[in-house]
């Protein structure tokens, strides 16, 4: 099977958890195009009622056009069910996402979330995270000054360009990915950043995903992850 066969037969499994009534949370991605594109297909021929929350320009046209209602974080009460590609994923269902450069979004989205699922293809499972570059989304203002902050600590970072521009991302911004090589303590890391003046968000997704649909060649995998706070509920 090639990638994009295992991408669309994740893609196509998460669609059929969506029921009526849902507001759903649209993530961004390749992986994700395919779900939207099955819950499209269930709109038109099942006359399938949700109400999209997409996570990123892209997600939003795509929805539009399929016909899927489409509203902002918030102008909804709650989200009931946030489905979402991811990066790399690690023994303890930890994440790192980002590499659309949509994680601003995705996070808010996610948080916002009572359930969230991550499909995949296998090569994002890994057992520890950080081979895939750890996406930031920073504010362009004083970012030259942050990346010698994150380069003397010894954190690789790399701003991220396309055809020799930087990229931006919906919120233009830039997207610093600090190549890592093996995040040994993803939760002390996530700390550093959060206190780095400068980041809007890191790509860091710790004890967000419930459910996490994986690819095979001989066929998806569903796999739990333990119950765990959300992020919005910790204590200060
Ligand atoms: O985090 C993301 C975008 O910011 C994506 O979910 C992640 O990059 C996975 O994308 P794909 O399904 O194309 O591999």
């Amino acid at each position: 099977m090639t990638q994009d066969e295992l991408k669309k037969m994740v893609g196509d499994l998460a669609a059929t958890y969506v029921k009526d009534g849902m507001v759903v949370g649209l993530g961004t991605g390749s992986t994700v195009k395919f779900m939207v594109d099955a819950l499209g297909r269930r709109v038109a021929k099942e006359g399938l009622k949700i109400v999209g929350v997409p996570t990123s320009d892209r997600t939003a046209a795509q929805g539009r056009k399929l016909g899927i209602p489409i509203k902002a974080v918030d102008e909804v009460d709650q989200i009931d069910l946030t489905i979402d590609g991811a990066d790399q994923i690690d023994a303890d269902f930890q994440g790192i996402k980002g590499g659309g450069a949509a994680h601003l979004f995705e996070k808010i989205v996610a948080i916002n979330s009572k359930r969230n699922m991550w499909i995949v293809d296998e090569s994002k499972m890994a057992p520890k995270l950080g081979s895939f570059p750890l996406p930031l989304e920073v504010i362009p203002y004083g970012s030259q000054q942050l990346f010698k902050r994150l380069a003397a600590k010894g954190l690789h970072p790399v701003f991220r360009e396309q055809a020799g521009q930087r990229v931006l991302t919906d919120s233009k911004n830039y997207v610093i990915d600090l190549h890592l090589g093996q995040i040994d303590d993803a939760f002390r890391l996530a700390q550093y950043l959060n206190q780095q003046v400068g980041i809007v968000e890191h790509g860091l997704f710790l004890n967000v995903v419930n459910t996490v649909i994986v690819g095979y060649a001989d066929g998806p995998k569903v796999l739990q992850a333990p119950e765990r706070p959300n992020y919005r509920d910790l204590k200060a």
